[in-house]
């Protein structure tokens, strides 16, 4: 199937200025000026005049089981479906699981993947959950990440967070060094993304890991770096040793209040503060809850996380906060691609993956998501079977 997208404003996502996007089986074909209807083919013609066009978002943590709990279970948040992804631009997940690795598995997780898969979008699963020993699905990490394509990384593990497993530094060694060895034996990135709740420690086992051992910053991508100012000062620390910094988009007001840093403004703050581009990626923690706990650790109440959160701050970045749109649009499109290894994603080149977004020219909202050169989206418009194919 071809699809020829005519004239858009392109970003991929540094500007490449207008040009054509032409589309063939699930990759991007061609990029150019002016490109002709190929003659005699069945060719679908999105004009994207007055369009920004721009790569299909990544959303590198997601709960795709749904996950919460901690209030009991009721308190369990709903599965997503496949136009809580689209709507918000997201064409490629990672799903993981949280606090309850227990009634969620990852025979389900990586079911879920492929559910989605079929559906038309692209989706991947980290192996374990917030607890260590990480319960794995063929019994190692290594071979988690070396027999299961699905999954390309460790995570979400709870560090400094009162519903974590309390790991010692030499499990998380150890964890750690098995996901990066099971990773270079498949190619994948073999990355431990890392929860990190307002606990004293904070990144203390990360700094102390990458200070002694011959592990990578890179092999570690802690979230929710945004949770708190003091979380936030200690990311900037550790950002300077050449630490990644994942900040989580799905918020409440209560959340702000409370001290949490609105993710378009920790954006523009870590950048001025001296943190590079590269090092910075946005999730959203989607589906996932948002629990509120008092300072004794009493559960109050929660709240659920949207994958829509992720594209909403990177636009608010731009549009409230001043950013240029090429660097915003990196820390959901080329960062988490390069960072989690993901093959041909998270770019507009000849080549990658036919995920794309059209965005209206002056408000930045989605008119048009394509994921593998199927249109889940239309002119604001939902496909009610998913695809308009
Ligand atoms: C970053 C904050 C706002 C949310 C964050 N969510 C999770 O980690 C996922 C959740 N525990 C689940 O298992 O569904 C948190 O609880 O700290
Ligand atoms: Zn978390
Ligand atoms: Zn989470």
């Amino acid at each position: 199937m071809l699809t020829l997208i005519k004239n858009g404003e392109v970003y991929g996502p540094d500007y490449l200025g207008k040009q054509d996007i032409l589309l063939a089986g699930t990759k991007i074909a061609m990029i150019g000026k002016s490109i002709p209807t190929p003659e005699g083919l069945e060719v679908k013609v999105i004009d994207a005049t007055e369009k920004k066009v721009v790569p299909g978002f990544i959303d590198s943590h997601v709960h795709l089981l749904g996950g919460g709990g901690e209030g009991g279970f009721k308190t369990r948040t709903p599965e997503i479906m496949l136009t809580d992804i689209t709507k918000g631009g997201v064409t490629t997940v990672v799903g993981c699981l949280g606090t309850d690795g227990f009634t969620r598995d990852m025979k389900s997780l990586i079911a879920k993947a492929r559910g989605l898969e079929e559906e038309g979008v692209s989706a991947y699963c980290y192996t374990g959950s917030y607890q260590v020993p990480v319960r794995t699905t063929t019994g190692s990490i290594q071979e988690d990440l070396i027999l299961i394509d699905k999954i390309i990384g460790v995570g979400e593990i709870a560090l400094s967070d009162h519903r974590s497993s309390q790991p010692t530094i030499e499990e998380l060694e150890r964890l750690t060094a098995e996901a990066r060895v099971g990773g270079i034996l498949s190619g994948k990135a073999g990355v431990v993304n890392i929860h990190l709740g307002s606990g004293e420690r904070g990144l203390e086992y990360l700094e102390k890991i990458i200070d002694k051992t011959e592990i990578p910053p890179t092999q570690f991508l802690p979230t929710h770096m945004n949770r708190d100012e003091e979380l936030f000062q200690k990311a900037i620390a550790y950002g300077k040793k050449g630490g990644l910094m994942d900040f989580t988009t799905s918020t409440t007001k209560r959340f702000l209040e409370e001290g949490e840093r609105k993710c378009s403004k920790a954006l523009v703050r870590a950048l001025k503060l001296g943190i590079k581009l590269e090092q910075i990626t946005f999730s959203s923690d989607g589906q996932g809850s948002l629990p509120d706990f008092d300072r004794q650790g009493n559960y109050i109440g929660l709240q659920v996380g949207r994958v829509t959160s992720l594209y909403e701050e990177v636009r608010d970045a731009v549009l409230s906060e001043g950013l240029d749109l090429a660097t915003a649009l990196a820390v959901i499109t080329k960062n988490p691609a390069t960072i989690l290894k993901l093959k041909n994603k998270g770019e507009i080149k000849k080549g990658f993956d036919g995920d794309l977004v059209l965005l209206d020219h002056e408000s930045l909202e989605i008119d048009t998501v394509i994921a593998m050169n199927q249109v889940m989206i239309r002119e604001k418009e939902i496909a009610i079977k998913g695809t308009f194919e």
